[in-house]
C-alpha cells in the first residue's frame, strides 16, 4: 500500500496542480492507447478543478468523462453531479470530451448497466472526494449497500443509499473504481484530513475511504489543503 500526500496552501493551488497532474496522465492515456478515460466525483470540492482542468490544452475529442457516483436527480437539479461536470469541466475546448452519464431519468436498469458496462474495463485516472464521514463515490458508511459497494466481486454499479441533499443515488463500486491507472483523492480541510488519517491507519476498518487508501495494487494520490 503506497499513499502519495501532496500538499497545497490553498485550494487555488490544490485545483491547479490536480489539473495539471490530471492533464499530464490524461496525456499519457492519449499517447499509449489513442484515446483516455476517466471518472470524477461530484460535491462541492471539485468545482475549481474542474475549471482549471477545462482550461488544458488536451486533445479532448478523445476523451471520455464520466462519474464515480451520482444523485438521481434531473440534471437541472443543482444536486446534480452531471450538472457540475457540464458547467465546470466540459467548457471551452473540453466541450469537445464525450461525457458518459451514470443517471439517465426514465433509462431502465438494464440499458444503464450495459451503457457502463461499454466504458473501458480500465480508466486511466478516478478522481475521488471523501465526507466528513470516510464516505466516498456515494458508499455510505452506515448505508445498507456499503457492503455490496466494497465486496471484490461487486457489479461495476449499484443503486446506493445516500444522504442529504439526495438519498436516491447510483455508486460504480470500490472495485470498479479501483480498476484505474491512476487514483487520486481530492480533499480540503482539517476535518477530512483527520478522517483520511485515521483511514489509512486503519487497513480494512468500516470506512469506505480506506478500501482506497489501502489497496494492494492501485496507490492513492491524495492531493489536499487545510
Ligand atoms: O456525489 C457526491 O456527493 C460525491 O461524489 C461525494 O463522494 C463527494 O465527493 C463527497 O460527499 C464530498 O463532497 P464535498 O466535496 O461536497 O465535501
Amino acid at each position: 500500500m503506497t499513499i502519495e500526500l501532496n500538499a497545497y496552501p490553498d485550494t487555488t493551488a490544490l485545483d491547479l496542480a490536480l489539473a495539471g497532474r490530471l492533464a499530464e496522465t490524461l496525456n499519457e492515456g492519449l499517447a499509449l492507447n489513442g484515446e483516455a478515460t476517466f471518472a470524477v466525483s461530484g460535491g462541492r470540492t471539485p468545482g475549481g478543478f474542474f475549471r482549471a482542468l477545462s482550461r488544458h490544452e488536451l486533445d479532448w475529442s478523445r476523451v471520455t468523462v464520466t462519474l464515480a457516483d451520482e444523485r438521481c436527480v434531473e440534471e437541472s437539479d443543482p444536486s446534480s453531479n452531471a450538472r457540475s461536470v457540464r458547467e465546470n469541466l466540459l467548457q471551452g475546448s473540453a466541450s469537445a470530451a464525450r461525457f458518459v452519464p451514470l443517471h439517465i431519468p426514465g433509462e431502465n436498469r438494464d440499458t444503464m448497466i450495459e451503457r457502463i458496462g461499454r466504458l473501458p474495463a480500465r480508466f486511466d485516472a478516478v478522481v475521488l472526494g471523501m465526507g466528513d464521514d470516510a464516505h466516498t463515490a456515494s458508499i455510505f458508511p452506515d448505508s445498507p449497500q456499503r457492503d455490496a459497494a466494497l465486496a471484490p466481486d461487486a457489479p461495476d454499479i449499484l443503486a446506493a443509499e445516500g444522504k442529504p441533499p439526495v438519498r436516491e443515488r447510483l455508486t460504480l463500486s470500490a472495485r470498479r473504481l479501483l480498476a484505474t491507472r491512476m487514483l487520486f483523492i481530492h480533499i480540503t480541510g482539517i476535518g477530512k484530513w483527520q478522517v483520511l488519517g485515521q483511514a489509512a491507519a486503519a487497513p480494512g476498518a468500516q470506512q469506505p475511504i480506506s478500501y482506497f487508501l489501502n489497496h494492494r495494487t492501485t496507490p492513492a494520490h491524495v492531493f489536499w489543503t487545510l
